[in-house]
């Protein structure tokens, strides 16, 4: 049976950073991993960040709890035929992941697949800003912790020993069941999650289909022209909390090539890159279409 393991954790939690280590684990052990990766853009950015010997399919453009279940069983399908052993599903921050689980029960796998459940990155700082969200993006990030198998206390390098205990106490009081473990990076033994997640359903569903009405979209923004880069951080920091998640290669005036650019809950991360990638940014929040963008010179 081919093991699966569905990665869950808000916008910009520490999912793509916990699939690497999981993957390069894998490896190690002498295991065929395989990957499933969904972004809500249509841009597959994340995919950058998976070995070209990783069998990779993506569902694209929508969360993988919207999209019907014939697009995820079709990926599932083309992995098994490539004879992988373990299954990563990176799922988008904005996705429910009991529907995400539901997703992949399907009778089409028969006892093809064993299921071991999810694993929710959460960002611990988020989790201690999360009053600030708005409610339903609140109650998607709650739901995400709520039904986890195993919890990840991400970014747990950015929060204080008092901080770490407290959001580990009060996370544990949500889902009583799953195992926390406090993680930089998402970086967790992979032995340690084959070991304890059993996969299964903890509790009903707070509410369904969350995913399809939450006013989170993604834009993508062509990134034409070079940027100051501590006007372009000010510009960031300027922007209302509900803008969740950027990322993208934005370039930076007096650098030949587009940096990576990350943004997540108040952190920005550059990384010089050594190639020419195209300059294109995803934002990713509520109405994110209304923004005016520095280096996009189009309106
Ligand atoms: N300081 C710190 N930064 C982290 C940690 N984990 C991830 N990051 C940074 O947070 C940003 C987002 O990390 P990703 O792994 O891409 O998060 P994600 O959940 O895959 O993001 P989306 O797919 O966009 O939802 C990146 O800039 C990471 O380098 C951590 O433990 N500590």
């Amino acid at each position: 049976m081919t093991e699966v393991y569905i990665f869950s954790g808000f916008l910009g939690s520490g999912k793509t950073s916990l699939l690497t280590h999981a993957i390069r684990q894998a490896k190690e052990e002498g295991l065929k991993p395989g990957v499933i990766m969904n972004e809500l853009g249509q841009l597959a950015f994340d995919s950058a960040a998976v070995d070209g010997d990783v069998p990779l399919r993506e569902i694209l453009d929508g969360c993988i709890c919207c999209t019907g279940s014939e697009k995820t069983e079709a990926q599932v399908q083309a992995l098994l035929h490539e004879q992988v052993d373990i299954i990563f599903i990176e799922t988008t921050g904005a996705a429910h992941p009991v529907e995400a689980l539901d997703s992949i029960h399907s009778p089409l796998f028969g006892d093809a697949l064993d299921i071991r459940g999810i694993v929710t990155v959460a960002d611990g700082r988020r989790w201690l800003g999360r009053n600030s969200m708005s409610p339903q993006v609140r109650m998607l990030f709650l739901e995400q912790i709520r039904h986890a198998s195993v919890i990840l206390l991400n970014k747990s390098d950015l929060l204080t020993d008092a901080e770490r205990s407290s959001s580990a106490a009060e996370m544990q009081a949500m889902n009583p069941e799953a195992p926390i473990l406090e993680t930089v990076n998402g970086k967790v033994p992979l032995d340690y999650l084959r070991k304890v997640a059993k996969g299964g359903r903890r509790a009903p569903v707070q509410q369904a289909a969350i995913g399809k009405q939450l006013p989170i979209s993604s834009r993508l923004v062509s990134m034409d022209e070079p940027v100051e880069r501590e006007a372009f951080e000010a510009w960031v920091k300027s922007l209302p909390d509900t803008i969740y998640r950027m990322k993208g290669y934005v370039r930076l005036e007096g650098h030949r090539y587009p940096s990576l650019f990350q943004y997540a809950y108040g952190m920005v991360q550059w990384i010089p890159e050594s190639m020419n990638m195209p300059g294109n940014l995803v934002i990713i929040g509520e109405n994110p279409g209304a923004l005016e963008v520095p280096g996009n010179s189009h309106v």
